[in-house]
């Protein structure tokens, strides 16, 4: 690890990661090791262990007994602990910002802001969860027809157990704490199952949670690919909540969980709607900065421009003069595009390309693909029998549909099996409001594009993109349940009665 010493307990004298159980870094009795691959060299990268199922066992078992006295916690004592971990993560930017560039092709600047803000949100987690744990309700039982006022209802919120987080790879490190933080505040353990292409970047991100001092058993992470362990956590009889973020891979997980609550953030097919009126360099950036960022691949990405035929010419060749900027390399030199994550991606995302080049789609940009790297391209004039209208390519390629009218857009967006966001540009905010309220995803952005944050903003899907709500509060509050007491009085006491 060389001048990341301070890193140095997480990885074994053979290089390969250990991982993390009852407070310690820790070599798996398998013997093997999963490879994490250099979307950008295709080389392998790092390796990480590949935990058994006996040591799954065990993690639980540890984390069921630390959740037990960190419930008992003081709130506040809590909430230090993330403050400090926040802190932590913070000043180790540069060493787990250099892992995402490597185990993900992240550009290096946004590697380093998903690591601050990672750690803003395990600090804003800290705050939000003393006040909203903070509180309870009081309820009397005469407002209920038929009842005196002889019960005083006390209520508070008790967290649930033992949470498993499962993040994708597009934010390895941020959609890990996202889950983390709520569920630790909450007075849960947690069970972390990094995305193999990501799991170092995660790994570190533990350590700091480790340097930060939390008991031993109350956080814990255990690495292996998906396909081999994910179905024994998930199924596993010592989850009390599960909380994951990926693709159609959570629908499978949410039929084979058992009676647990599931808080499941899946992809999405995000439209973008432009009306005749709309401020169309406003519309571009956002297209641009919405579709291509990260190489596409975000959930919230704009992933379909529904664009009415009268403004569509002019608001393409603005989108295509954008397009030439953007540099397109590797992580490392920062470019806008960078090699998308794994070669089976690159794979899916040219057969989308192909099937709409048959099928008569206008390419704006001339095709060019090298190794995982794919040039932004805008592909014009898509039509409803191409599967790019509505499967999800994440990667930089973007389809536009030109409508004739409003409905028609809303129509296509509705008739996705997606719902995570939308967006719409116009001038006319009580046509913008009407078109929100008819759109069926999670949230719409006037005049902007789609995105997550600010982290505190309540963020889901419906239909196929998810299930539940996610945002600081909102995951605070489902990672916890209702304990009810009632005080029983003997006759009937109204105040100052
Ligand atoms: N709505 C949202 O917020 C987001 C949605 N997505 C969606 O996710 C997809 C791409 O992300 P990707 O990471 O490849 O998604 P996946 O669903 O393939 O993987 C997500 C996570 O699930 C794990 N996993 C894989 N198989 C199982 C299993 N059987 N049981 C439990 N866990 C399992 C993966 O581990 P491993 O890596 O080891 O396989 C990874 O940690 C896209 O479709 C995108 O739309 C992505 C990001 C955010
Ligand atoms: O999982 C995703 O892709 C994210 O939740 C999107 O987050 P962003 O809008 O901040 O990129």
């Amino acid at each position: 690890m060389g001048e990341n010493s301070v890193f140095d307990a997480i990885v074994a004298g053979d290089d390969v990661f250990k991982y993390y159980a009852d407070g310690e870094w820790k070599v798996s009795n398998s013997g093997k090791s999963v490879p994490v691959v250099n979307p950008t060299t295709r080389k392998i990268q790092f390796l990480v262990q590949a935990c058994t199922q006996e040591e799954v066992n065990k993690v639980m078992e540890s984390a069921k007994a630390a959740q037990k006295s960190w419930a008992k916690t003081p709130l506040w004592k809590r909430a230090e602990l993330l403050h400090k971990a926040a802190a932590i993560l913070k000043d180790h930017k540069k060493p787990i910002a250099d892992c995402l560039v490597k185990e993900i092709a992240k550009p290096a600047k946004d590697a380093a802001s998903e690591v601050v803000r990672s750690g803003d949100l395990v600090s804003y987690c800290a705050e939000e969860g003393v006040r909203v744990l903070g509180e309870g309700k009081f309820l009397v039982s005469d407002s209920f027809p038929g009842n005196e006022r002889t019960k005083y209802c006390l209520t508070s919120k008790i967290p649930l157990g033992v949470v498993l987080a499962i993040p994708p790879f597009n934010y390895p490190v941020n959609l890990a704490v996202s889950k983390i933080a709520p569920a630790l505040i909450a007075g849960n353990s947690i069970v972390l199952k990094p995305p193999t292409q990501g799991a170092v970047s995660a790994l570190h991100m533990v350590h700091c949670f480790h340097l930060a001092g939390f008991p031993k058993g109350v956080i814990s992470c255990v690495t292996g690919k998906g396909s081999e362990i994910g179905d024994f956590l998930t199924m596993h009889p010592g989850v009390n909540c599960i909380s994951f973020t990926g693709g159609d891979t959570g629908i499978a997980i949410s039929k084979k969980a058992g009676m647990i609550p599931l808080q499941m953030e899946l992809g999405g097919k995000d439209a973008c709607i432009i009306l005749e009126d709309a401020d169309l360099d406003l519309a571009a950036s956002s297209i641009v900065k919405g579709g291509f960022s990260y190489s596409g691949q975000r959930c919230t990405a704009v992933k379909v421009v529904l664009v009415m035929e009268s403004v569509a010419d002019t608001l393409v060749k603005k989108v295509n003069e954008k397009l030439a900027k953007l540099t397109v390399g590797p992580p490392e030199n920062d470019c806008d595009i960078t090699p998308v994550v794994t070669e089976s991606s690159a794979n899916f995302i040219e057969d989308l390309v192909m099937d709409a080049k048959k099928k008569g789609a206008t390419f704006c940009q001339e095709y060019k693909r090298e190794g995982n790297l794919i040039w932004p391209l805008l592909l014009d004039n898509v039509k409803q029998d191409m599967r790019i209208a509505w499967e999800e390519p994440f990667g930089p390629v973007l389809p536009v549909i030109r409508i004739s009218n409003a409905e028609e857009g809303i129509h296509h967006c509705n008739a996705s099996n997606f719902g995570l966001q939308g967006c719409v540009f116009t001038k006319d905010i009580n046509k913008a409001i009407l078109i929100s309220d008819a759109m069926e995803t999670g949230t719409v952005q006037i005049n902007s594009a789609p995105a997550r944050g600010p982290d505190h903003f309540p963020f889901q899907g419906v239909k196929d993109s998810g299930i539940g709500s996610q945002g600081v509060t909102n995951s605070i509050n489902m990672m916890t349940k209702i304990k009810s007491t009632v005080i029983n009085l003997p006759a009937p006491s109204y105040a100052m009665g």
